[in-house]
């Protein structure tokens, strides 16, 4: 068993759930997928859809864990900025994990393709932007697990097949 360790930050980026609009569902959905992945969830977060907000999270986070998944931000509607906040951020893109959750969301709903979220790395940590939706964290992350995990592995140095 590899000796790297699986620390992993949700940030729910939502207007809403920031003003206590509604409870958020989906940063909890994405504990509980990614605990069940091996995960330790070492911080959750909830920002408003304000991009400075999202990219100050983003840097803080991903210098304390090996995973930091965002959740909500990703459409076409006017506030939709996650992933516009999250490049500056990334040092080498991984459009794969993004592709796949789109592909994999697709066969569930078919405006899968309208999240324009994206995954990169920076430095050892990997980043990836998950839909709103508590549906669509769950699907999005079965869609993608092992693979969140072997390229943390790789990332840190695990470079064993
Ligand atoms: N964190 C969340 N918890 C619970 N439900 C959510 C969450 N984010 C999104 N949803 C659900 O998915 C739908 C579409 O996601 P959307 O991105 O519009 O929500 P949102 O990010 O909370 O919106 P806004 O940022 O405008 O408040 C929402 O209407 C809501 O039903
Ligand atoms: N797997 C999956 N992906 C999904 C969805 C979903 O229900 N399941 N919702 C889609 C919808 S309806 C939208 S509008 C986009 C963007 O959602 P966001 O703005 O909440 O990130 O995610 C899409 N991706």
């Amino acid at each position: 068993m590899s000796e790297i360790p699986l620390r992993a930050a949700v940030i729910t980026v939502s207007d809403r759930v920031h003003r206590g609009v509604y409870e958020d569902k989906s940063g909890p959905a994405a504990q509980a997928s990614l605990k069940e992945l091996g995960f330790e969830i070492v911080a959750t977060v909830v920002v408003p859809d304000e991009a400075p907000a999202i990219t100050d999270a983003l840097l803080t986070w991903s210098s304390k864990a090996e995973l930091v998944v965002t959740t909500g931000g990703t459409g076409c509607a006017p506030r939709d900025l996650t992933p516009e906040a999250t490049m500056p951020v990334l040092e080498r893109l991984v459009p794969g994990i993004a592709e796949k959750m789109r592909i994999a969301g697709s066969t569930f709903e078919p405006r899968s393709w309208l999240s324009r979220g994206v995954s990169g790395l920076r430095g050892r940590c990997l980043i990836v932007n998950l839909p709103g939706s508590p549906k669509g964290v769950i699907e999005s992350l079965d869609a993608v697990g092992m693979v969140l995990i072997h390229a943390i592995r790789l990332a840190n140095g695990d470079t064993a097949h």
